[in-house]
C-alpha cells in the first residue's frame, strides 16, 4: 500500500570519523525522504560517503548528528537486509543454509523456511546449487545467493551496497534482470549504492547524486520509465541517454573534484 508518508526520513544526517591523524567529515548534513516501494539508487565520487550513509541507516555506524527513521510497518519482520560487494554469504553453509539464515534466526517454522527459501531460489536459478558451498559457485552464483537471502529474510527495507560492481558486464545484466523481477513481486523500499549511471538508470525510481567528499546531497532526479522494465529495451530509449547525460553533468564536477583531493 503507497502512502504519502516516507518509508524512510533522513534529516541532517552528518558524520565526522576522529582518528589520531585528525578528522574526516564523510557526511554533511544529508536530508532524505524515500516513499515506500521506491529504488532509491544513490550515486557519486568515490569517497563522498555512499557507504558511510548506508551503514548509519542500517544501524551499524552512529551518525555524529541529525536522525533518520524507517517507518515500521509490521514489527515482526526484520528491519532491514544488506546485500554488499563482494563475497557476504558464509563460506561454511550451503546455498540452502544461507538463503534460510535469516528465517531460521527468528525462529520461523520449517515449512516457511522451505516455501520461502524455494521460491527465491527458484527465482535466482539456484535450486539445483541449494546443495553446494559458495567456493563451488562463480561470482555470480555468490551474488544470487545474498539476493535470495535478502529477499527470503523479508526485511521492512533493503539495502545493496554496489552489490554487481565485482561482474562482468553480462552477468551484471543478467543480475540487475533478476534483482528487478525479484523486487517487482513485493516492491520494497530499496536503497542501492552505485557508481554505474548507466545501472542507476536502469534500475532507479529516484536518483540521488552526491557531492565530493564531504558528501553532500547535490540533485535528485526522478526516473519514471514504467515497470516493469526491459533492461536492453530500457537502454535503446532516447530519455536512457538523456537521463544518463543529464546525471553525468551533475557527477563531472564533482569527480573532478574527488580526483584533485587524492592527488
Ligand atoms: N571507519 C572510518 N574511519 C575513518 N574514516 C573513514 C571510515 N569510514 C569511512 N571513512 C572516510 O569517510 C569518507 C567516506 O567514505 P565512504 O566509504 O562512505 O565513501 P564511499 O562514497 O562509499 O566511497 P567508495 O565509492 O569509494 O566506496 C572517506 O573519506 C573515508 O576515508
Amino acid at each position: 500500500m503507497r502512502t504519502d508518508a516516507p518509508k524512510i526520513s533522513i534529516d541532517g544526517l552528518s558524520k565526522v570519523f576522529s582518528s589520531r591523524s585528525g578528522t574526516v567529515t564523510a557526511l554533511d548534513s544529508v536530508s532524505l525522504r524515500i516513499a515506500p516501494g521506491t529504488f532509491c539508487v544513490v550515486v557519486g565520487p568515490s569517497g563522498c560517503g555512499k557507504t558511510t550513509l548506508l551503514r548509519i541507516v542500517a544501524g551499524l555506524e552512529q551518525q555524529s548528528s541529525g536522525n533518520f527513521h524507517i517507518a515500521r510497518q509490521d514489527p515482526r519482520k526484520p528491519l532491514n537486509s544488506m546485500v554488499f560487494q563482494g563475497d557476504s554469504i558464509f563460506p561454511w553453509m550451503t546455498v540452502w543454509d544461507n538463503a534460510a539464515y535469516g528465517l531460521k534466526m527468528r525462529g520461523a517454522g520449517r515449512a516457511e523456511i522451505k516455501d520461502v527459501v524455494s521460491h527465491y531460489l527458484d527465482r535466482t536459478g539456484l535450486r539445483r546449487f541449494a546443495d553446494y558451498y559458495p567456493h563451488q559457485l562463480s561470482g555470480g552464483m555468490r551474488q544470487r545467493v545474498s539476493i535470495a537471502r535478502a529477499f527470503a529474510n523479508d526485511p521492512e527495507v533493503l539495502f545493496m551496497d554496489e552489490p554487481f560492481s565485482a561482474l562482468d558486464e553480462q552477468n551484471k545484466v543478467l543480475l540487475q534482470e533478476e534483482l528487478l523481477r525479484i523486487w517487482e513481486e513485493h516492491k520494497k523500499t530499496v536503497i542501492f549504492i552505485t557508481h554505474s549511471v548507466d545501472e542507476a538508470v536502469t534500475l532507479g525510481d529516484q536518483i540521488v547524486v552526491m557531492t565530493a567528499h564531504p558528501g553532500r546531497i547535490k540533485a535528485i532526479v526522478d526516473i519514471d520509465f514504467p515497470r516493469p522494465r526491459n533492461i536492453l529495451e530500457l537502454r535503446r530509449d532516447p530519455k536512457f541517454g538523456e537521463l544518463v547525460f543529464t546525471i553525468w553533468g551533475y557527477l563531472r564536477a564533482e569527480v573532478d573534484l574527488a580526483r584533485k583531493a587524492s592527488h
